[in-house]
């Protein structure tokens, strides 16, 4: 079995999780409440900043010079294509940009700059791995299920569409291949960062879901 797919297994109570949340099932149905889904863009686009450095971070971290390419572009990607994604919604629903990091995109966005900085280069990519599968996975559920009129089409046609297929297809292998080289600890490592980003995925979502704010 590949590294990923026993990966798969041990994330799958995670992803059912996010599958029963009411935020994706809202999402799905157009009916989540826009201030919710102000919310969640107006974090995504201060995650996507760190996201795009953590992707960064792996590139210069990277021992192969394939491997750099390859984060080179997928961070550019976070900013560009995700951005441009963002941009429309902004635009059509009047959305100011925050500035403040909610709980959870503060945790996710620390987690993953930490840990694409101070552990091993798969343990990062691993950490990393979420991001990009969780998306693909709910997105194209979404998209199998979502009515026509829905007002959030374009977000959901982003993450079910082919070329976020194809990087994912590409983080996966690249992990399996890791994966291969990587000791027992370092498997150990990089089972425990796709886990802990899954969970923040679903915490991302909550949040937005549950306008969260700071406590005090
Ligand atoms: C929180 C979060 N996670 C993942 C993605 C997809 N790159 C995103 N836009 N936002």
């Amino acid at each position: 079995m590949r590294f990923t797919e026993q990966l798969w297994q041990e994330i799958s109570p995670l992803y059912d999780a996010i599958l029963q949340h009411g935020f994706v099932k809202k999402l799905t149905a157009g009916s989540l409440a826009i201030e919710t889904f102000q919310y969640y863009i107006q974090q995504d686009a201060l995650y996507l900043v760190d996201f795009s450095r953590a992707l960064s971070q792996l590139a210069a971290r990277s021992a192969q010079p394939d491997e750099m390419l390859l984060f080179c572009e997928f961070a550019q990607n976070a900013i560009r294509v995700e951005r441009s994604l963002h941009e429309t919604y902004f635009t059509r629903y009047n959305i100011e940009p925050q500035t403040e990091k909610m709980p959870a995109c503060f945790a996710y966005t620390n987690y993953l700059l930490a840990t694409t900085s101070l552990q091993s280069p798969a343990v990062g990519v691993a950490a990393v791995l979420p991001c990009f599968w969780i998306y693909r996975e709910v997105g194209t559920y979404i998209y199998q299920r979502a009515v026509s009129e829905n007002p959030y089409r374009d977000w959901i046609n982003t993450y079910a569409g082919p070329d976020f297929d194809r990087v994912v297809t590409q983080m996966l292998d690249l992990t399996d291949r890791l994966a291969e080289t990587a000791g027992p600890a370092e498997r150990a490592g990089m089972r425990e960062a796709v886990r802990l980003s899954s969970r923040l995925e679903w915490s991302f979502w909550n949040d937005a879901y549950t306008q969260t704010r700071w406590p005090v």
